[in-house]
């Protein structure tokens, strides 16, 4: 399915945040495309995939157990991007076959500065190793039928992340997203919005800006700023989602009950809703207060939904899975 990455709004992988709900609200607020959290090829290659009649999706479940690993659903198969953590060409084709026909597009991840992806030589790892991203990013383009990206952090020098760049370029990907930060910047420095575009000069194919977008404002301003028409969002659509909304951002508390409602429509990991509310709790008000502390305690979707004056919409939606739609 084509997918085309010229003036897009993105929203940014998560981990622990991108899961189907939190996709599908950012896209109803207006995101043209959405990454799902980093998943490791490993996990993805412990999984089976199933199709999920009562939800009406596709579950990657891990072998022996209940954990879905990764959940997508026909409505956002045009728009949704599959980040995978690799170390390996061969490992990362055999698990991107997986997912990769349900999904508009695999895209590695070069950037997470993380020690379990350093050690393991995955995320930032791969910037100093150039062959290595050259055989994986080519082995996946030979062999899918679907775009591959991928997702890289500022190197040393701008002149040394062109260089990258353009090797990136060479083998054929679909579009390049830069974080604007280098592997030892904290999330609070500020992102080097020049060095991204010291990239988009470079480039011929559609580079995706990332980095302190927090208004709708901020689009446009790192748009002129770097010159990439593609902007990419994580913090500020994590904090709230109607972000990526041309009509402003709705006030938090709404887009928070909007989250609680479709995590229990898509039966969510219950760990994942928690984390998600949790950081946004954080970020405007305190996890002492009775709010976060009733999120702390809740153990499913229903204690969620008993906290937020929801019960009626999630008996609701028991009904209608009971009765076989969902
Ligand atoms: C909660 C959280 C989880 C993240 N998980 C990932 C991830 O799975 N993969 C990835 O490439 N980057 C991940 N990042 C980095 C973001 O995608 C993004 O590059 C970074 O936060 C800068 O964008 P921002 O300034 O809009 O927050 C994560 C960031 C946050 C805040």
């Amino acid at each position: 399915m084509e997918i085309n990455y010229r003036n897009k709004t993105i929203l940014a992988p998560m981990v622990r945040v991108g899961t189907l709900p939190f996709r599908l609200l950012a896209a109803e607020y207006g995101a043209d495309i959405t990454y799902g959290e980093e998943i490791i090829d490993h996990k993805l290659l412990k999984c089976e995939r199933h199709i999920n009649d009562v939800l009406g999706t596709v579950d990657l479940i891990e072998k022996g157990t209940n954990s879905v690993v990764f959940r997508t659903c026909p409505e956002e198969r045009s728009r949704v991007v599959f980040q995978m953590g690799t170390s390996d060409a061969v490992r990362a084709l055999n698990a991107a076959q997986m997912v990769c026909k349900d999904v508009a597009a695999v895209d590695i991840n070069m950037g997470c500065p993380k020690s379990f992806s350093i050690s393991g030589g995955m995320g930032a790892a791969l910037l100093t190793k150039p062959e290595l991203i050259h055989d994986i990013l080519t082995t996946l383009k030979r062999n899918l039928d679907t775009h591959v990206t991928c997702k890289i952090r500022l190197l040393k020098s701008s002149q040394d992340t062109v260089e990258l760049a353009r090797r990136i370029e060479k083998t054929g990907v679909s579009a390049l997203a830069v974080h604007g930060r280098k592997v030892a910047d904290r999330p609070r420095d500020p992102a080097k919005w020049s060095e991204i575009a010291d990239v988009v000069a470079a480039l011929s194919i559609p580079v995706i800006a990332n980095g302190d977008v927090f208004n709708y404002a901020d689009f446009e301003r790192i748009k002129v700023a770097t010159g990439a028409s593609s902007v990419m969002v994580a913090r500020g659509a994590l904090w709230n989602a109607s972000i990526f909304s041309p009509k402003g951002k709705l006030p938090w508390e709404d887009v928070k009950r909007e989250y609680v409602r479709k995590s229990i429509l898509w039966d969510n990991d219950i760990k994942s809703t928690k984390h998600t509310l949790k950081e946004i709790i954080m970020h405007y008000s305190c996890l002492e207060f009775p709010e976060g502390k009733g999120v702390i305690k809740s153990e499913s979707h229903a204690d969620l939904a008993r906290l937020y004056g929801e019960d009626k919409y999630y008996e609701h939606v028991n009904k209608q899975r009971f009765c076989g739609s969902r």
